[in-house]
């Protein structure tokens, strides 16, 4: 009997990628990838050239095809469905003073993490249409519906008929209660100043509709729910991915809320939950690096080894994009502790030190707000390609980094969400894929700890 297949699609920031996956056993038989425009402001458009450009071959040959997308970006769409503009990403932070608007009139940080999960940030849906609201009008006048990346994707390859999410992604939009797993309609369209369609909530397992050659559609989910389902995290897992932002997430089993805002009480692609702590500068942190010493990612990963820890005293916040963990929208890079006598391989070591040290907070906001103790890292995502990122983050994270075989583990997951629907069964499939790299090392608690007191001395700067 000939195999089946099923299809994932990975629609990140940077790039829409596709893996061809044996239903059966998760073995990877072909790919496809294509890039996105820079920015933080994408015409949908765009995302659906790409996909198109990454499924071809690969659709016809699967039975069943899932959509992970980034998380929270705002697609408006008029009452004909069609983008009032261009949608507003993840990181596009200036909707900074409407999640502050938001809080307050949630009650504050803590009523706000109680009601939706996550105390309100810039990233999230939410804000962004208030920021239509107060500075396009008339676009949000005009908006009749809104959906996510992944929801819009999905809608497309279904033939523009139901609009559906599902829970996961629907939880980073700061109008869901994920304590009652629903939307909040109300606090959409108090963020709006009007009412707006929300897609159907769709269960974990379900097919929403059929491609125009007639494959299933699984619900899809957001990109670090679909992760965490393709690296089946287990107790005890700690996720961190270098994508264009850097996460830190855990599976666990009761919904979290907390009040410092620093995690995002999220919920899986299942029925359990998905807290995270989210940076806005994750993997481009090492691309500027490599850019500023004008050498490749290969010369900058060897450049950043043949320095000593410590850099020899040199400290990088990349806070570059302004940052959210912590949350400090108006930040900028920052690079301290420099010297004359400081060296270009110290300079590249500040880089993959600060970056991993930010992703330290980002895991040790994490372990606070859930008490989850880190057994294992997993590092997934672009930069963990670096071979200086996976010798050096041992020594930051003081546990065992794992390294999965895998690269594209967003679209396995997605591809493992589409198997599972397909299947009809209660539970998501046994797939032996969790070959590994591990990497270990001495801990060298001085060097978050210098990268703390910069970080803290230097709290309200910009
Ligand atoms: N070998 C490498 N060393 C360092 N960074 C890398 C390497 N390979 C890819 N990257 C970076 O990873 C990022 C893309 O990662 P990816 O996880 O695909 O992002 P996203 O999911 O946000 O689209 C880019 O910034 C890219 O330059
Ligand atoms: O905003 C978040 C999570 O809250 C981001 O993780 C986005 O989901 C984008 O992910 P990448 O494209 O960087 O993988």
């Amino acid at each position: 009997m000939s195999p089946t297949y099923v299809l994932g699609i990975d629609s990140s920031t940077q790039s829409c990628k596709a893996l061809l996956v044996d239903a059966e056993t998760g073995q990877v038989v072909a790919s496809g990838r294509a890039g996105h425009p820079g920015g933080t402001q994408v015409d949908p458009k765009q995302w659906i050239e790409a996909l198109e450009l990454s499924v071809a071959g690969l659709l016809e040959r699967a039975s069943a095809v899932s959509v992970a997308g980034q998380q929270h970006g705002m697609v408006a769409l008029d009452a004909q469905g069609i983008p009032v503009r261009d949608a507003m990403l993840w990181n596009d932070i200036s909707s900074a003073k409407q999640a502050e608007e938001l809080i307050a009139e949630l009650g504050g940080a803590h009523d706000c993490a109680q009601q939706i999960g996550s105390v309100m940030v810039a990233s999230l849906t939410a804000s962004k249409l208030r920021w239509l609201r107060e500075n396009e009008p008339e676009n949000a006048e005009r908006t009749a519906a809104v959906l996510l990346p992944h929801d819009y994707l999905t809608w497309y390859l279904g033939g523009r008929k139901e609009m559906t999410t599902d829970h996961g992604d629907a939880s980073g939009t700061g109008y869901y209660s994920t304590a009652q797993r629903r939307f909040l309609p109300e606090v959409a369209a108090k963020a709006l100043g009007k009412q707006v369609a929300l897609p159907r909530l769709a269960e974990a397992n379900e097919m929403v509709g059929r491609s125009s050659t007639g494959r299933k559609i699984a619900a899809g989910t957001g990109d670090n729910m679909a992760a965490a389902l393709g690296l089946d995290l287990q107790p005890g897992d700690v996720c961190v991915s270098m994508g264009t932002s850097g996460v830190a997430s855990a599976v666990v089993d009761r919904s979290v809320h907390d009040g410092s805002g620093l995690v995002s009480g999220f919920v899986d692609a299942t029925d359990r939950y998905l807290p995270l702590a989210c940076t806005l500068n994750g993997a481009p942190v090492l691309d500027f690096g490599a850019r500023m010493l004008g050498v490749s990612q290969k010369e900058f990963s060897d450049l950043a080894l043949a320095a000593e820890p410590g850099s020899g005293g040199a400290v990088l916040l990349p806070y570059f994009g302004g940052e959210r963990t912590p949350n400090r929208p108006d930040a900028t890079g920052m690079m301290h502790g420099l010297r004359t006598s400081t060296t270009r391989e110290q300079i590249a070591r500040a880089y993959v030190e600060g970056l991993l040290c930010s992703m330290r907070d980002a895991v040790a906001a994490l372990e606070d707000a859930t008490g989850v103790e880190t057994r294992r890292i997993l590092l997934i995502g672009g930069g963990a390609q670096s071979e200086a990122v996976r010798r050096i983050a041992p020594q930051i994270f003081g546990v065992a980094v794992d390294v999965p075989q895998t690269a594209e583990y967003v679209a396995l997951g997605a591809a493992r969400q589409a198997a599972w629907a397909l299947s009809g069964a209660s539970e998501p499939p046994t797939w032996n894929v969790a070959d590994s790299t591990r990497y270990e090392g001495e801990a060298r608690p001085e060097i978050y700890e210098r990268y703390v007191h910069t970080r803290d001395a230097t709290a309200g700067w910009n």
